[in-house]
């Protein structure tokens, strides 16, 4: 298999600005420190967890990543080979290179990211397209009113895909494919708005302030997800672990409250779990074992998760992701 170009593994690796953020989510993770029960007789752990309406081996989900096409021939539709092997469930980006209709003829549990597009009827032919495809929720990306200055693709010449290679879910009517727009001018209306063109689940994806997680409840959003988009967009935004917290206080348990962004080995699903978040998503590890190991790669990359999960699980004497609470963690 060819390896990843440096300018495509720039791309993905790389964030906003100098990279604080980027650096902060992983940093705060490892200020963290666990307090373990003993003598809990565990046994068995049960690490499953329901989120709307389906069941995942873990609370380990893939979150969506642009462009898997970049990382290996078969893409999308490989990275959802591999979570469907691994029991869990693929959030499909807006920005991927193969189509939904085939991603999902996997059978593995999507949910499709939406940046929502200044023209209204295409974001409605989009969204359609992905219901209809069978996806089984939609996650609204709210951190991107404008795409941030992301210095390594800039000092590459990184622009555009190559040849051959489209955001595959955005063809509108003429088979035209169209560019993703960010919007500034968006602002809670379009969580009514989109409500009124689905009957999916809408997950609010990049809430990092309390009073915006207090907002998303009154807008009857079913889910949250605690993001600063792996440090690519605003950097110097909080790291993901250090905003749970507020975020988890002000929902009051209302809804699942999800978190991305540095997650890297099963303590750090602990952690997260035990602060309050139902599940966690994880975005460059999957683009890397993708680009390594296709879809085994990718399953191989969220079993060792869900295994470093559940030995974390044993060794702190908890069962159950249900049993993880605050006391349970520390600072360093
Ligand atoms: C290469 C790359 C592409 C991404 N593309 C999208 C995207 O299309 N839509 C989106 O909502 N988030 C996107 N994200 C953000 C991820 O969903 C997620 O928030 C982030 O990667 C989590 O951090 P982690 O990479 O440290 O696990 C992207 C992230 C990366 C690294
Ligand atoms: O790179 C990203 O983070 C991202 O969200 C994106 C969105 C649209 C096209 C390419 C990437």
């Amino acid at each position: 298999m060819p390896d990843l170009s440096p300018v495509h593994r720039d791309f993905f690796a790389g964030g906003a600005g100098d990279e604080r953020t980027l650096r902060a989510n992983e940093a705060a993770f490892d200020r963290i420190r666990v307090v373990p029960r003993v003598l809990r007789a565990t046994g068995d752990r049960d690490l499953r967890i329901t989120l709307f309406g389906t069941e995942v081996a873990a609370p380990v989900l893939v979150a969506p990543t642009a462009f898997h096409r970049l990382a290996h021939p078969d893409g999308e539709v490989a990275t959802a080979r591999g979570t469907a092997a691994a029991g869990s469930l693929m959030v499909v980006s807006m920005a991927a290179t193969a189509p939904v209709e085939d991603i999902a003829a996997t059978d593995c549990p999507l949910w499709f990211q939406l940046y929502p597009q200044p023209d209204a009827a295409f974001t409605a032919s989009v969204v359609g397209r992905a219901e209809a495809a069978g996806v089984r929720a939609l996650v609204v990306t709210v951190d991107s009113p404008v795409f941030a200055h992301r210095p390594r693709d800039v000092r590459n010449g990184f622009l555009d895909l190559p040849a051959g290679m489209v955001c595959e879910n955005l063809r509108d009517g003429t088979g035209r494919v169209r560019s993703i727009a960010m919007d500034d001018r968006l602002g809670w209306d379009v969580v009514d708005r989109l409500r009124a063109i689905t009957g999916l689940p809408i997950v609010l994806k990049g809430i990092l302030h309390p009073a915006d997680a207090e907002l998303a409840v009154e807008h009857g959003v079913s889910g949250l997800i605690v993001s600063n988009h792996g440090g690519r967009q605003l950097d110097g935004a909080i790291a993901t672990i250090d905003a749970l917290p507020a975020v988890v206080k002000a929902v009051g348990g209302r809804l699942p409250v999800l978190l991305d962004g540095g997650v890297r080995r099963g303590v750090d699903v602990l952690v997260a779990l035990a602060l309050g978040a139902t599940a966690v998503l994880v975005g460059r590890p999957v683009v890397w074992a993708l680009a390594a190991g296709g879809a085994a790669g990718v399953r191989d990359a969220l079993d060792g998760l869900m295994v470093g999960l559940d030995a974390a699980l044993a060794l702190a004497g908890a069962r159950t992701p249900a049993e993880l609470t605050a006391d349970l963690v520390a600072a360093a």
